[in-house]
């Protein structure tokens, strides 16, 4: 059906939704919401955890970032290609969360405070993956599999906004690092993220980053 995203004038809990449908060939209506809007909490009331992003699909309505990944995936071949690499992916999908919390907490909780520690310890944090990568036909593909799905756009939104605070962050973990540049370079991908909207769109809410 007709896909509509409600959600800020930022990155934060979008930016992987958007560059799946993006990479994906798929068009969608932008409902920005700002936040004298929110602050009214006409709408903020009628989410399910009076929170956004918000995901219409023709008249069915899905909340949670993550969920709102997973029916795309589902719907789009971007599962991995049996449950195995489902449970991988989902894995994977979960390790980003986790990471995605710690980067939230930081900018709207301490980022003065804590940005040069987390800085440091960021290395450590991404490893993991870079572990992953380099299990799977020796990094030079996705992260789970033979094709690309929708953790891959998870992955990939959070390495750009960590390579923004941290340039570096990547120094060390070279299959990142060219995971990064790879993806980025998916025709469709890389026009979106060559696109007005995507370029004067802010990371957080907060203006932080
Ligand atoms: N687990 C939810 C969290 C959603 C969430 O935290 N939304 C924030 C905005 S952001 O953190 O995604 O940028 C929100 O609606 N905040 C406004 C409010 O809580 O009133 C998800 O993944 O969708």
């Amino acid at each position: 059906g007709e896909y509509t995203l409600t959600y800020f004038p930022v990155r934060g809990r979008g930016e992987a939704i958007r560059m799946l449908l993006a990479d994906q060939g798929q068009e969608w209506i932008e409902d920005v919401v700002n936040g004298e809007i929110w602050q009214k909490g006409d709408l903020k009331q009628l989410c399910v955890f009076g929170q956004l992003p918000r995901f219409q699909d023709g008249n069915f309505i899905l909340h949670q970032s993550n969920a709102i990944l997973r029916h795309l995936a589902r719907n789009h071949g971007l599962y991995g290609q049996d449950a195995k690499e489902a449970a991988l992916l989902d894995m994977v999908n979960d390790g980003v969360e986790d990471l995605r919390l710690k980067y939230g907490h930081l900018i709207y909780q301490n980022y003065e405070s804590g940005k040069a520690a987390y800085i440091e310890a960021l290395p450590a944090e991404l490893r993991p993956f870079e572990k992953l990568l380099a299990q799977n036909d020796g990094g030079k593909g996705f992260i789970v599999g033979k094709q690309i799905a929708f953790a891959d756009y998870n992955l990939l939104d959070l390495l750009h906004v960590h390579l923004v605070l941290a340039p570096n962050c990547l120094a060390s973990l070279p299959l990142l690092a060219g995971y990064v540049q790879r993806l980025n370079a998916r025709p469709l991908l890389k026009d979106f993220l060559e696109s007005d909207a995507r370029k004067k769109r802010f990371i957080n809410g907060n203006g932080k980053q």
